[in-house]
């Protein structure tokens, strides 16, 4: 959970102005702001919502759709054993510092982070986080006082909850989709008909509670999470990296791998997979389909590259991990996390629950094995171990197993709380047997890409953030994609007049049927009304004017957002020609 430092010269002042805009123009806010607000949490309103829906949508059509994978839609509160199984009871955990003045708790690492040189200061023990605070003299961000002589603690970041009345049902909730779909596995697989690979997909929220929510939306207690589970068989499955290898991707890897300045390298991602800068064949393939779709969405390319994980960094599971992460104001930060969870989740899952975890893999040809048992004498191991006889059993049933050479001569070995014993071969009932199975059990792979998709929608905003001058006059504009704009067009009679709002009335009309999300607006001078428009991000805008109802043929006035170009179109090929250029069939400056 870093945040790395970009390169180029902070510009904190468009994160500023778009968390303004955001506020004024119904992108997002600040939840529960009559109850004095309460840190961490946003509500997306009635523009954020209706980005946020359309960033989802592409992503569903992308990641869902698009690679044949299921979508399903699991509850956010899950009872404890998941989160023991997964591991999130024991090691979810931030570094937490108080300070002794304002009582304020901050994120150790980030305070390191901030303020020194280190990039992964999560991955420090705590002690040596405790020493560079000392030895930095590092001070409480909120109020300045020293942090110095203040221990720095482990914090859970998930939420719990009982279920259902009195406390002998704990939940949590959830702090990954994920967990949602690993449990689910035994089901999943079958209407996979059993086959891999295949994948499982989510969109929901999260929740974590974060020591420091900050930056608006990047960082918030409740989140939104795309999540795809791939599941494969790592022994036979490969990826079809073929249809990814011609993307172009900007990557910064770890060590050795960067160029000369050690900064990021251009390649594609068939040749850093070639190249080993990518280990993993099937993260290079995510990444691969993941590029265009940032693109696609608005992200602007020049402010957009994978970084590897720092060894540090990574969970203990997964061996090779990349990051996609967008430059807001300067920084870097992670907008999503590509991970190779290797059979971690499902073994934790299978060992912890009553189901099954894995995939049983029909062999073409059933094969012959030999296989090694025990049948022992109870009567000799009885009166020989007394309550211990079941465990020398089971004992004997694991060496068969693992080292029948063991059994070749007179007597074998076993150990028992540490002590070791012998008995003869004779006892034990050892032989071979030859058998024939037609498959065996197999515990699939799990290739996770995992989007926050609030923080697509923060970057998307920034990237699209844009200011300039119309008619002498300041304009601030977002240059939305017409496939996430949350309004495609803005409809205005140019003033207050029954027969103008007549016909802007049909229009809208007209445009609504043709699937386009359109606002109608009469209030205010013209001028300010596409102000209005600019700033939520409408791509067009039209006018119903005098010469609109006056002239022979009727036409309005079409306005183009970035180039404020104005052209007039005929009211019967409108809804037509604005779906045609919504969908990427017709380009305005060629009407
Ligand atoms: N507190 C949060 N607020 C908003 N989005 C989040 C938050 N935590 C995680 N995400 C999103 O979920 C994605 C996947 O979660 P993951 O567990 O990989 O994040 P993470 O590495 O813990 O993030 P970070 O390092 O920023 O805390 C992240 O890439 C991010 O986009």
């Amino acid at each position: 959970m870093s945040e790395a430092n970009g390169s180029d010269a902070a510009d904190q002042p468009t994160s500023e102005k778009l968390v303004e805009l955001a506020k004024r123009r119904g992108y997002f806010f600040q939840s529960s702001g009559a109850y004095g607000g309460v840190g961490g949490f946003y509500t997306f309103g009635p523009q954020g919502a209706s980005l946020k829906g359309n960033v989802e949508d592409a992503w569903r059509d992308r990641f869902a759709v698009a690679e044949g994978n299921m979508e399903i839609d699991a509850p956010t509160i899950m009872p404890e054993p998941v989160f023991e199984a997964s591991g999130h009871l024991e090691g979810f955990d931030d570094m937490l510092v108080e300070c002794p003045e304002c009582g304020e708790s901050h994120r150790a690492d980030h305070v390191v982070e901030d303020n020194t040189s280190y990039e992964d200061a999560e991955s420090l023990p705590i002690p040596e986080v405790e020493e560079v605070i000392a030895e930095y003299e590092l001070v409480c961000p909120s109020c300045g006082a020293g942090l110095a002589d203040q221990a720095v603690e482990t914090f859970n970041l998930m939420f719990d909850t009982n279920i259902g009345p009195g406390d002998s049902q704990p939940g949590y909730l959830r702090p990954e989709t994920a967990q949602g779909i690993f449990v689910e596995f035994p089901r999943l697989k079958e209407y996979a008909r059993n086959q891999l690979p295949f994948g499982v997909t989510q969109i929901g929220r999260a929740y974590r509670n974060e020591i420091s929510p900050r930056r608006s939306i990047i960082r918030t207690r409740e989140f939104t999470q795309a999540e795809l589970e791939y599941f494969v068989d790592p022994e036979t499955d490969e990826p079809p990296l073929e249809r990814v290898a011609d993307v172009e991707v900007r990557l910064y890897p770890v060590g050795e791998q960067n160029d000369e300045d050690g900064s990021e390298i251009e390649t594609t991602i068939g040749d850093a997979v070639e190249e080993g800068v990518i280990a993993d064949e099937w993260v290079a393939y995510f990444l691969g389909v993941a590029k265009p779709w940032y693109e696609a969405v608005g992200v602007d390319m020049d402010r957009f590259r994978f970084r590897q994980h720092l060894s540090g960094e990574r969970a203990h599971y997964a061996a090779d991990c990349w990051d996609a992460e967008s430059e807001i104001d300067g920084n870097w930060i992670e907008m999503a996390g590509f991970a190779n969870r290797t059979d971690y989740d499902l073994s934790k899952h299978e060992e912890y629950s009553e189901d099954r975890f894995t995939v049983f893999k029909q062999y073409d040809e059933p094969k012959t094995v030999e296989r090694a048992t025990v049948d022992p004498d109870m009567s000799y191991l009885g009166p020989e171990f007394g309550g211990a006889a079941q465990e020398v059993v089971s004992e004997l049933e694991t060496l068969a197993e693992r080292d029948r050479s063991a059994f070749e001569g007179e007597t074998v070995e076993i150990e028992l709380e540490g002590e070791s014993h012998e008995l003869p071969v004779e006892k034990t009932g050892f032989s071979v047997d030859e058998e024939t199975i037609a498959g065996e059990h197999v515990t699939p792979h799990v290739i996770e890409p995992s989007f926050g998709v609030d923080r697509v929608v923060y970057t998307v905003l920034h990237h699209a953030y844009s200011e300039d001058e119309v008619d002498g006059e300041e304009r601030t504009y977002l240059e939305l994609d017409p496939e996430v704009a949350p309004t495609f067009v803005g409809v205005f009679p140019l003033q207050s007049d029954d027969e103008l709002e007549a016909v802007a009335n049909d229009v809208v009309d007209d445009l609504r049927k043709a699937g386009l999300s359109v606002t109608y607006d009469d209030s205010g001078n013209i001028g300010r009304r596409y102000r209005r428009q600019d700033e939520v991000g409408t791509p067009f805008c039209v006018t119903i004017d005098y010469e609109t109802v006056e002239a022979e043929e009727t036409t309005v006035t079409v306005r183009e957002r970035d180039s404020t170009e104005q052209k007039r179109l005929a009211v019967d090929d409108l809804a037509e020609t604005l779906a045609a250029i919504r969908n990427g069939d017709r380009e305005f400056e060629a009407l």
